[in-house]
């Protein structure tokens, strides 16, 4: 019988599971479709957005591109009688709009009786731990779902964050607020910080675009409460501040100081030569280390003596702002730990030759909390790979990284997609047997979410066991299984158990990517779940405490709270008390942790049950980057779509007067030759979608994505292809004349006819790597907290490179507090 699996980890399991998968149709997804709704097929639930007719009215300076349109209904910034938020109208939406059937359903799985907890939790905390969440401001959204009756159906799909991916994770962390972690932030810098570029932003007016001097604007320090109480402990208390940039208890300042310092260029050794002309092939030949960098090739980029050792197996957690390249820096010890077992062992010699043989026995996996960061961490790792022979393989169909790259393929599905992967590692033998190339390299990383992971290890369908074992008779089964949608629904004819095809015994590395999202209290139990069978599977069987759930406080994780003995029905934590210090957890493979966040839950965990693990911090954790800036926009009153389009026009207007860094970029003397990309994030996925809307009637050419959107179910980036990163980065000079080759000129040209603009939601907040033509971010929901505010205003302004994140807000009159509190924390992040 398969075990059972907290009901939490199966939620969580919904988020991770890819569109192949049976568990990631299952109800209890509904509740968080930020990472969950393109991961399954669809069905006609997931309309595409509603494309009005384009309205081509010209505007004053007779440019019809960007002209307004007729006024439309819509509930992104339709004004509310009696000043109340926009999201109060959700209280009253039709129970059978598809998306409020989604999430209200979570009130019977549990769910959203966590949320109401946490909600209660927050409404005696002293001070909100969230943006705006203060108890005076009784009109703003967060007051009214406070408020809200508990079995009205819209208040469960608002506080349950329906479709809030990430940043609802960051909000149930954000409630930890109130527990003092006893660490004060780094102050004594390892390397330089990378010099921020010159603003290059100069007034000028463009010939052909003018620039709308409607909308005010102002900068940080036009605010008394910006960036002014930023020593006030109570103003950094969302995170963890190491106290040096390596600490632990075991690793000497003064050895780390050195090694960090031999650390500062990419040099063979300590790296093989092989990555360091990668390296100059993909960063451009006089790249030296980012901080975080130089710390992990000082201290995880291991010799070969060190590498396998049956114990000594290192923990690391590399932390540093957005940008700032940790996926470079958790991949190279990653991939040079592995090539030099490889070499010692034999390239298919399993360290621990347990267990059944299955198709794929990685001795590296990489976690992501999305697929489409898996696909592109897929890809950077292959670029790093030209000279040093790995096989890396994304779990997601069409990954661009192995040979199902082809899309025909890719739509093929997982059993095509199996059998290419098989055959293609497949010859005839003499005799006539099917035999395994010897030419073929076995897959050495696996790069996917946990949860997909967790499938290939169990088998699809491993979950929907345990529900038909809990249905308990025939009839019970169908009414539980025919709510499934997708290939799931041929209950009797699918495949959806499919065989485990992933063996674990001989994992050495597991990087989890954006740790704070994967240790959060509902992706936790996945993750450590996978992290457990890893460690069974090589022969080392866990204690309970390594599957129980997240400390929430350090007063909770280390001796006073009860420990359960069963990882399965492990209880969140309570306040109960027992003395029983907590259980260390070892796992018998080096584990790199990495995140630009680094929440106190997280930090209380790691300390309890990871006390030697090694924190390497970069100078500038948790403060935005030094080459971003911040604007505010009021709002104007009118409509919220039209001062959005406002704002994208003098973006426009900017670039084609030299103003922004981006129009420099592409041409010469400072004429316009390419106009920037902008991307745009809301709270709600129906909100990105009313606005995309409406640019498109205004004519301005946009993508939506949100977790609802069907291209994510297709199994590729190429939806994105325009707006991320491409496989070839360029050298990250603000002042460059070089294009990125995703971007190119051409493609830039015209924001009618070619999407200039990306909106979506958290969901694409984390970890991805967007285009340097995404010059702006625009923040059009005031942000739940500064976890959010930090990953989503990171997408730009990225490895030194010029950016602008802009927040709009309400600058005065009612409501104008919590735009007030978002501007002060934003301002201490500036520093
Ligand atoms: N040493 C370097 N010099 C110049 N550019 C670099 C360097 N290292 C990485 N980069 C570039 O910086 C960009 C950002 O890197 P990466 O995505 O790894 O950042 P990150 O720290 O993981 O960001 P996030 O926290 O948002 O996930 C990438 O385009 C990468 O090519």
């Amino acid at each position: 019988m398969l075990p059972r699996l907290p009901s939490t980890s199966r939620r969580a399991a919904l988020y991770h599971s890819s569109a192949t998968t049976s568990a990631a149709s299952r109800q209890p997804q509904r509740r968080r479709p930020e990472f969950t709704r393109d991961e399954v097929p669809h069905s006609g639930r997931t309309a595409a957005p509603e494309r009005r007719p384009r309205v081509d009215i010209p505007d004053r300076s007779g440019n019809s591109r960007f002209s307004d349109g007729p006024p439309r209904s819509s509930s992104f910034g339709e004004r509310r009688p009696s000043g109340s938020s926009h999201l109060n109208d959700r209280r009253g939406a039709p129970r059978d709009r598809p998306s409020y059937r989604a999430d209200s359903s979570v009130g019977d799985r549990g769910a959203s009786r966590t949320n109401f907890r946490r909600d209660a939790d927050r409404r005696d905390s002293p001070r909100g731990a969230s943006f705006g969440d203060r108890s005076s401001s009784g009109n703003s959204s967060f007051s009214e779902r406070r408020v809200a009756p508990r079995d009205n159906p819209s208040y469960r799909a608002e506080s349950s964050y329906g479709d809030r991916g990430a940043s609802r994770t960051t909000d149930h962390r954000a409630d930890y607020d109130d527990h003092r972690f006893s660490a004060r932030r780094s102050s004594t810098p390892i390397l330089d910080p990378r010099t921020p570029p010159r603003n290059p932003l100069v007034p000028a007016s463009s010939p052909a675009l003018s620039l709308d001097s409607a909308i005010p604007t102002y900068t940080p320090d036009e605010f008394p409460h910006a960036s002014t109480d930023y020593d006030n402990p109570e103003d950094a208390d969302e995170f963890f501040h190491p106290l040096e940039p390596v600490s632990t208890a075991s690793t000497p300042k003064s050895a780390s100081k050195s090694a960090v310092d031999a650390a500062g260029s990419f040099t063979s050794p300590p790296l093989l030569p092989g990555f360091v002309a990668s390296l100059k092939e993909l960063l451009g030949p006089s790249a030296t280390p980012t901080p975080i960098q130089s710390l992990s090739i000082a201290h995880c980029v291991s010799p070969a003596s060190d590498v396998g050792a049956p114990q000594g197996w290192k923990q690391f957690l590399l932390a540093s702002e957005t940008g700032s390249g940790k996926s470079i820096a958790y991949l190279l010890p990653l991939l040079q730990g592995i090539k030099i077992a490889e070499g010692a062992e034999g390239v298919s010699a399993p360290v621990a030759p347990t267990g059944p043989v299955r198709l794929y026995n990685p001795r590296g996996l990489v976690l992501a909390p999305t697929h489409e960061l898996a696909r592109q961490l897929a890809v950077t790792a292959k670029s790093l790979l030209h000279e040093v022979k790995l096989r890396v393989v994304c779990t997601s169909r069409a990954n661009g990284a192995t040979p199902l790259a082809d899309p025909s393929r890719a739509r093929a599905g997982g059993t095509a997609s199996k059998m290419a992967e098989m055959v293609g590692n497949m010859a005839m033998a003499p005799d006539g047997t099917m035999q395994v190339k010897k030419s073929a390299h076995p897959v050495s990383v696996l790069v996917g979410t946990p949860m997909k992971l967790l499938e290939m290890v169990r088998g699809r369908g491993w979950d929907r066991a345990i529900q038909e074992e809990k249905a308990g008779n025939e009839r019970g089964v169908y009414e539980e299984l025919k709510i499934r949608r997708g290939r799931d629904k041929v209950v009797h004819f699918g495949t959806w158990r499919a065989k485990p095809e992933l063996g674990l015994a001989n994992v050495e590395w597991v990087v989890v990517d954006e740790a704070d999202v994967l240790f959060d209290p509902d992706f936790q139990e996945t993750t450590r779940t996978l992290l457990a069978d890893i460690s069974a599977a090589r022969g080392h069987v866990l204690p309970p405490a390594a599957s129980e759930a997240v400390p929430t406080t350090l007063a909770q994780a280390p001796s006073t709270r009860a420990l359960s003995s069963s990882p399965v029905d492990a209880a969140p934590p309570t306040s109960s008390t027992t003395t029983e210090p907590p259980t260390t957890i070892d796992y018998p493979f080096h584990l790199l942790l990495t995140s630009a966040t680094i929440p106190k839950s997280l930090a209380a965990y790691l300390a309890a049950y990871h006390p030697r693990l090694v924190r390497l911090a970069s100078p500038r954790l948790h403060r935005l980057p030094k080459s971003l800036q911040t604007e505010y926009v009021a709002w104007t009153g009118g409509r919220k779509e039209a001062d959005v389009v406002r704002r994208l026009r003098r973006v426009w207007a900017e670039d084609a007067s030299g103003q922004n860094a981006s129009a420099k970029e592409g041409g010469e003397g400072g004429k316009v030759q390419k106009l920037s990309q902008v991307l745009i994030f809301c709270n709600r996925s129906t909100k990105a979608v009313e606005l995309a809307a409406h640019l498109e009637a205004q004519g301005i050419k946009c993508a939506a994505l949100t977790s609802r959107s069907a291209e994510r179910g297709r199994g590729s980036n190429r939806h994105l292809a325009a707006f991320l990163r491409g496989p070839r980065a360029s050298p990250p000079s603000p002042h460059s004349s070089s294009t990125d080759p995703a971007t190119p000129t051409a493609q830039l040209a015209d924001p009618k006819t070619t999407p200039h603009v990306l909106i979506t939601t958290s969901l694409l907040s984390r970890g991805l790597d967007f285009s340097p033509a995404i010059k702006h971010v625009f923040i059009v929901d005031e942000p739940r907290n500064t976890v959010d505010f930090l990953h989503r205003a990171g997408r730009t302004g990225r490895a030194g490179a010029w950016g602008k994140v802009v927040v709009f807000g309400k600058m005065k009159g009612r409501g104008a507090e919590r735009g007030r509190e978002v501007r002060r924390r934003v301002g201490a992040l500036t520093k």
